[in-house]
């Protein structure tokens, strides 16, 4: 097993840019999912925290060093975060490995990403300068119109578990780019790299109160966030059951809200791709990439009947070559579903599939070898029908399903076959039909001979079930924005629709 010499932090919650024990003083233990231990522990935030928090965040929004900073002044910010983010990275990455289980490749990669987003967001807010103040022109001289794009207000960022870091940052970036003053409520399942970008804040000199960091029990240290009068809208990432939630408590208040849920994308393969094995590797990527903890996995391959078999000969050969092991070992390509609980969940779909009907061609278990850890093997389910449940839900594990198509109308109804509309992965070289599928498929992420490639200039984001709003790119940014107009009347006559009583 690979041994880490890095220490876990142990931090408080970050409010009004200092260190803040929670009221309640409680703590949370942090499990390692690789060795089921327990490696240290987080604070518990209570509604007594949050009401401290947004307080400090409504403190920053009236002092002048954060809401009276332009765009470029809080770039410089962002740029800071960015640099010591990658000053950092290899610890960083060692930690997200130990708190979620993520293979210490994709840590990395996640670290790298995360610098990248601050970055493109410092690029975003100096360009708002320029836009915050844009004139209308109209048909009229008596009337001088323009829009300002200003700060939303108090936003609530809460996150999900499986890109810890990652996933805070594509809304802290933005929310900061905006000139939003945030409280960011991690995944209790892992949050020590998110308290690490508090200390990060701290160090550069990030005003107090501009971001505000809580961990906790999401029902205790998040939700109230979503009543909370003074929190003025909630950017949510996670699953469907909490986003309901979370909207309905906002709905009271008729709070806005972004809702970035799970899904169960498909990826359809015709069998007029040039090399099966490059396909196959997407599939793989799509399904088994973060163990499949991913909210856009393409977690159903649809694959043309007349390379059926041959496809899933390749794809098995690919599979029993994946490398299972402690995250932080050299090239493990899989490690640990991120707790227990979300371990049981995985083995009960599979279970469950069995019990339905369907074969678990490979997989299904915990690797042999690993006796310690929440394990699971990539896991390929065959005899599938639609009604089952391994068709329909969202498994966030290292499980793909698979059923086969004759004709393009067979393959688009089975692929949009789903409640959730995240992503759509297609893998054919008849460039028409791609384009046909790009237009059919129903979700708002279209992969092109290819799977999860993603990238912070591109709106990411769904529909149906996979809720609203997107992250990432300018649409990003315009989420954080009141947008506001202004209409003033410069003529010196008079308005004249009443009659003057003075006539
Ligand atoms: N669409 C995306 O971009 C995306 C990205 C990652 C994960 N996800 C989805 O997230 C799910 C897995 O992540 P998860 O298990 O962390 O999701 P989750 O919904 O259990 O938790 C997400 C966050 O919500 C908090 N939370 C829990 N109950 C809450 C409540 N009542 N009010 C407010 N906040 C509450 C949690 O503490 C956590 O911080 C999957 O469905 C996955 O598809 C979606
Ligand atoms: N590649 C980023 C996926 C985010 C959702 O889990
Ligand atoms: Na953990």
């Amino acid at each position: 097993m690979a041994m880490s010499n890095v220490g876990i932090p142990s931090r408080q919650l970050y409010i009004d840019g200092e260190w803040r024990e929670p009221v309640k003083k409680n703590r949370i233990p942090i499990i390692n999912p690789s060795t089921e231990e327990i490696i240290g522990d987080i604070p518990a935030a209570t509604s007594e925290d949050v009401d401290i928090a947004v307080e400090a965040a409504r403190k920053a929004l009236a002092r002048d060093d954060w809401g009276s900073t332009t765009g470029a002044q809080r770039a410089k910010y962002l740029r800071a975060i960015a640099a010591k983010v990658l000053e950092r990275k290899s610890e960083l990455a060692t930690l997200e490995s130990l708190d979620s289980g993520k293979t210490s490749f994709e840590s990395a990669a996640d670290m790298d990403d995360v610098a990248a987003c601050f970055e493109y967001y410092a690029d975003l807010a100096e360009a708002l300068d320029s836009k915050r103040k844009t004139p209308v022109n109209l048909h009229l001289d008596s009337f001088k119109t323009y829009v300002l794009r200003e700060p939303l207000g108090v936003v609530g960022l809460i996150t999900p578990w499986n890109y810890p870091l990652l996933m805070a940052t594509w809304k802290v970036a933005p929310a900061l780019a905006a000139g939003c003053a945030a409280i960011l409520k991690p995944s209790e399942l892992a949050s020590i790299t998110c308290l690490e970008l508090g200390e990060i804040c701290r160090e550069v000199g990030l005003p107090p109160g501009a971001l505000n960091i809580l961990t906790g029990w999401g029902p205790v240290a998040a939700a109230p966030l979503s009543s909370h009068p003074h929190v003025d809208k909630i950017s949510f990432t996670g699953s469907v059951p909490t986003g309901t939630k979370i909207m309905t408590a906002a709905a009271q208040l008729v709070k806005p809200v972004t809702l970035e849920l799970g899904g169960k994308s498909p990826i359809v393969v015709f069998d007029d791709i040039d090399n099966l094995d490059i396909a196959v590797e997407w599939a793989l990527f799509g399904c088994f990439s973060n163990a499949g903890q991913v909210c856009s996995a393409t977690s159903r391959l649809i694959i043309q009947e007349s390379i059926a078999s041959e496809f899933l000969d390749r794809l098995l050969l690919w599979t029993k070559n994946i490398k299972i092991s402690d995250p932080l070992e050299e090239d493990c390509k899989l490690g640990p579903i991120v707790s227990s609980g979300q371990y049981e969940k995985v083995l009960k779909f599979i279970s469950n599939a069995k019990n339905e009907g369907a074969t678990i061609l490979y997989g299904g278990e915990r690797p042999e070898h690993l006796k310690k850890g929440y394990y699971v093997q990539p896991t390929i389910i065959t005899d599938v029908n639609t009604s089952m449940e391994i068709w329909k839900e969202e498994v966030f594990g290292p499980v793909l399903c698979v059923k086969t198509f004759k004709t393009e109308e067979e393959a688009i109804e089975l692929a949009n076959d789903t409640k959730y509309g995240l992503a759509s992965a297609i893998m054919s070289k008849d460039v028409e039909r791609c384009e046909r599928f790009t237009k059919a498929f129903h979700s708002g992420i279209i992969w092109i001979n290819c799977s999860q490639p993603t990238f912070h200039q591109l709106p990411w984001g769904g529909k149906k079930r996979s809720g609203f709003g997107r992250d990432l790119g300018e649409w990003g940014l315009e989420k954080y924005l009141n947008i506001k107009q202004v209409t003033e009347y410069t003529s010196d006559d008079a308005w004249a629709f009443y009659k003057s009583p003075s006539n």
